[in-house]
């Protein structure tokens, strides 16, 4: 089965299934707001007496049964907010907050249940997703008999889960005998065997070639459209906004822009997608104006604006051209 999907209607598609099943799994639609909630979100790492702010005020918000891609180059801070996410590190100030649970003030014992039930993983490494000894369809299965599920119904659910993101033919084999890309489709599988609400995933595609990197992410989006699990990837690939709905870019430990695909109906009656950036306003009216018109307009220092009956015009501050 393939679950590559490069068609756009489909996208579109799988996205309203998504919301959809996420809508079900909450107990209706008024329950999707704020699954994964970031307010003004600081890190700071102290090493040596050397203050390193990694996260300066981030701001995210993203839906139950969202698919989101996170965006950003090398030190933007993209891992940083991943691992606070997952709970494993702390924030320094601001709100984190994934599926109820307050990620600053949990307490040992529910940062352990958070980790175990809410939330599942996928890494770049594929020797941190999946045991070598065991095949794919044990691989699955351990999770649930971790978590007291054993017998028929585990096994049975495994092998459901390999073929919904493609890789049944893979079920019996160990992780050396299957590519990069068919090892970390299983470990979809794996992450999101215990039914977890959310699934994050640190680089998933860091060490695959771009087909195989798109077969992941069509795994990744048959998860969200089938099982209604709120997914959040993070990757510095910047031709990952055409494998999903809502891309959000990341600068210097800010939320920079998003990236949005949304389905529209042409003139001609047929839907496609139409993609636009956005720039992200801060509660204190802040926003990062993209580099691309930045280094266009080689505007520096200082900008005037100016407020117009519908939209606010942003020129140099030397009277040179208009953003
Ligand atoms: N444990 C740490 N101690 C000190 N500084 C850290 C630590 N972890 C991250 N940093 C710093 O915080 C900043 C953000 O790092 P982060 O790893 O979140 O970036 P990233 O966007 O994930 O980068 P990459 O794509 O290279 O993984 C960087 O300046 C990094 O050096």
């Amino acid at each position: 089965m393939s679950v590559v999907r490069e068609d756009v209607p489909d996208l579109a598609t799988l996205q309203r299934r998504a919301a959809q099943r996420a809508a079900d799994r909450a107990g209706g639609a008024d329950r999707l707001r704020g699954h994964i909630v970031c307010d003004s979100l600081v890190r700071i790492f102290t090493t040596e007496g050397v203050e390193v702010v990694a996260l300066q005020g981030l701001d995210l918000v993203v839906d139950r049964g969202e698919l989101v891609a996170i965006v950003g180059a090398s030190g933007s801070g993209k891992s940083t907010v991943l691992n606070i996410l997952s709970g494993l590190d702390t924030p320094t100030a601001g709100i984190a907050r994934v599926a109820g649970y307050d990620l600053l003030t949990m307490s040992a014992r529910k940062r352990l249940r958070y980790r175990r039930h809410t939330v599942g993983f996928v890494w770049q490494q594929t020797s941190r997703n999946l045991l070598p000894y065991l095949t794919a369809r044990e691989n699955v299965a351990l999770p649930m008999q971790l978590a007291g599920r054993r017998g028929r119904a585990a096994r049975r659910r495994a092998v459901e889960l390999l073929e919904l993101v493609g890789v049944e033919h893979c079920a019996d084999r160990m992780p050396g005998q299957m590519s990069g890309g068919e090892q970390q489709r299983c470990a979809v599988a794996v992450a999101v065997a215990n039914d977890p609400e959310v699934l994050f995933a640190d680089e998933p595609t860091g060490e695959l070639d771009e087909a195989t990197a798109a077969e992941v992410f069509g795994a990744l989006r048959t998860i969200n459209a089938e099982l209604g699990v709120t997914v959040v990837v993070v990757t510095h690939d910047p031709q990952v906004a055409t494998q999903v709905r809502r891309t959000v870019a990341i600068r210097d430990g800010r939320t920079a822009s998003e990236v949005r695909r949304t389905a529209r109906v042409g003139a001609d009656g047929v839907e496609e997608l139409v993609t636009e950036e956005y720039a992200v306003l801060d509660r204190a009216g802040r926003m990062q104006l993209p580099a691309a018109f930045v280094d266009a307009l080689a505007l520096a220092d200082r900008v005037k604006l100016t407020l117009e009956p519908d939209h606010v015009q942003v020129r140099s501050g030397d009277g040179r051209g208009t953003t």
